[in-house]
């Protein structure tokens, strides 16, 4: 039997509501709606599917101030983590959100309709107060952030009823509710099962550990990875997932099971231990692994940790007799080249030689396709992240010119094009300015709201292009800073940006221009012109500077080259 969920009865809100479910879908086809943001999204689908139990919907008032205050609703239950539903002034009167009203709750990723609220009441928290309490109140902590620049100033506190569970369309076999978890371990016979909890690719060391729990209990091993939100940063789930199935083979006798939870972390550290373990809880689990600095959100920029490393191993300790899910408290586990083996760091001995690669270390080997040893990981896991961190020279990137009219950049473009579609290798996308204004820009002008308008357009063309892995060269004037600046952000999500800026004189580009632009804008045929009467302002930190007045189109684009030569995104021929 799998152990019995966080207040005794599993709160699977779908199968309680499914006989009523035609009436409710009808009647929430009439009523106001809520549409719920992603991470809202989350929390609901674990609100239904009984993976918060004993929660049965989301806290009104008095359950909120006792989660904050003392890890506590207001029954007396331990529960750690406030689960709320936050919106607007706008939207409580737009949608006369108050006590005793029914609302549902609707999914803007495809506006269906999955649940009803009652309202039990609408009430305005006190956000210093659940930063400092349930977060530590670092106002660099990412869960602090968010709940000052996202979340809305009212929370509404209510039960739910079931309508429909969210659809989803990626690895659905591996997404198990409570209640199928709990069904299976029943099929499988295991009543002993440690579930570990992760936001990261697994290697060896996470097998060895995880492995090492088990047998020490004689119990079966759930690898139970978020798949809701994370940190922002972290490798997407896809990639993880497919990492998990590549490592599931390496547990012996089909000892471990893989299911998908879609939770949106937090990252609180202590609190979000009680949390997780109140959910393994609620999945079946009877042991959960809780290492060092559990869903702690790393360093803030003074470089200082949010919470102590054992922080969290402290707090679900404090609550073990109430928690009923046993805490497997562990250590790092490090390689022993010697013996070739993992231990926890604890157990080596003094003078023993140790081998560990850290995540940068392994993000760094992957960015160059340096060799990730044995010893660390598994091929086919090796080979998964390769697959979705390609070395520099697949990587996309973007090739950004800014500079006046007839300055040379469109002809170092044109020449950088050709020299790259040579070199072979990737997909080179040209966007040359007054392309990008005809076909993309065409209604737009040259007020500076237009300009950035335009800029804007340019770089999420070139992040796009850049995701899937081109050469972008990019050549509009782009005068403004701030909008030079958005582009490098929004490309660097995906791969490297450069800025040039090219610095030709404008007496020289002037002087140069066969199309006579620069005449027409002198007598006022164009107005608002770059460099004659609107503003170019200088780069303050392009990436290379050139100038055609001093040299020449072919020294300018061999020098992008060996810039990106240099950074190692150009293969070794
Ligand atoms: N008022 C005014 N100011 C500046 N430029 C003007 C204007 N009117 C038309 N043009 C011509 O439009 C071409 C494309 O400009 P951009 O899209 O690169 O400008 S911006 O980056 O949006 O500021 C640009 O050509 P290239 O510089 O050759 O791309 C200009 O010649």
């Amino acid at each position: 039997m799998a152990n019995p969920p966080h207040g005794g009865v599993l709160k699977d809100l779908i199968a309680r509501d499914a006989p009523r479910r035609k009436e409710l879908y009808d009647e929430a086809e009439k009523l106001q709606a809520i549409v719920l943001t992603e991470r809202q999204l989350c929390d609901l689908e674990l609100i239904l599917n009984g993976g918060f139990s004993p929660l049965e919907g989301f806290l009104n008032e008095k359950d909120y101030n006792g989660v904050v205050a003392d890890n506590r609703l207001a029954d007396g239950a331990l529960f750690s983590m406030p689960i709320t539903l936050d919106v607007s002034q706008q939207t409580i009167d737009n949608l006369g959100i108050k006590a005793g009203a029914r609302v549902a709750l609707r999914d803007f990723r495809d506006d269906r309709n999955l649940a009803i609220i009652t309202v039990d009441d609408v009430y305005r928290p006190d956000k210093q107060k659940e930063a400092k309490e349930v977060f530590g109140g670092d106002p660099e902590h990412p869960a602090v952030k968010y709940l000052y620049e996202t979340v809305q100033e009212f929370y509404v506190g209510g039960k739910l009823e079931a309508i429909d569970r969210l659809e989803h369309y990626d690895y659905v076999g591996l997404r198990y509710t409570p209640a199928e978890l709990r069904l299976h371990f029943d099929k499988l016979g295991w009543s002993k099962v440690v579930a570990f909890q992760t936001r990261n690719p697994m290697h060896r060391a996470h097998r060895e550990l995880t492995v090492r729990a088990a047998r020490a209990r004689q119990a079966n091993v759930l690898i139970h990875p978020v798949v809701g939100l994370t940190k922002p940063g972290d490798i997407d789930h896809f990639t993880r997932v497919r990492v998990y199935q590549a490592l599931l083979p390496r547990y012996p006798n089909g000892m471990a099971v893989l299911g998908l939870l879609p939770l949106a972390m937090r990252m609180g550290g202590p609190r979000e231990a009680i949390w997780h373990a109140i959910i393994r809880k609620n999945h079946g689990a009877t042991h959960f692994i809780v290492g060092r600095d559990h869903a702690g959100p790393g360093k803030n920029s003074k470089g200082e940790e949010f919470y102590g490393p054992y922080d969290a191993q402290y707090a679900v300790e404090k609550y073990r007799d109430e928690l009923g899910i046993e805490v497997v408290p562990f250590q790092m586990m490090t390689y022993l080249p010697d013996s070739d083996e993992y231990k926890p760091k604890d157990e080596v001995k003094e003078g023993i030689r140790t081998l560990d690669i850290s995540g940068t270390e392994l993000r760094k080997r992957l960015r160059t396709g340096q060799e990730i040893p044995e010893w660390f990981s598994y091929p086919e896991v090796v080979r998964v992240l390769r697959e979705s961190h390609p070395p520099r020279s697949q990587q996309g990137f973007t090739i950004f010119l800014t500079g006046l009219t007839n300055s040379g950049k469109d002809a170092i473009a044109r020449a950088l094009n050709v020299t790259l579609n040579q070199q072979g290798g990737r997909s080179v996308s040209l966007l040359l300015g007054e392309n990008v204004r005809s076909e993309l820009s065409g209604e737009l002008g040259f007020s500076r709201e237009d300009r950035d308008r335009n800029i804007g357009r340019i770089a999420f063309v070139a992040s796009e292009l850049t995701k899937a892995g081109a050469a972008v060269i990019a050549a509009p004037i782009a005068p403004f800073e701030q909008a030079r600046q958005h582009a490098r952000e929004l490309v660097e999500k995906y791969g490297s940006f450069y800025l040039i800026h090219v610095a030709t004189p404008l007496e020289y580009a002037e002087k140069t221009d066969r199309r006579g632009i620069y005449a027409k804008a002198r007598n006022g045929e164009i107005k608002g012109f770059t460099g004659v009467d609107d503003p170019y302002e200088v780069p303050q930190k392009a990436d290379l500077t050139v100038d055609i007045s001093k040299s020449n189109v072919r020294t300018a684009v061999h020098q992008i080259i060996l810039l990106l030569e240099a950074e190692g995104l150009l293969e070794q021929l």
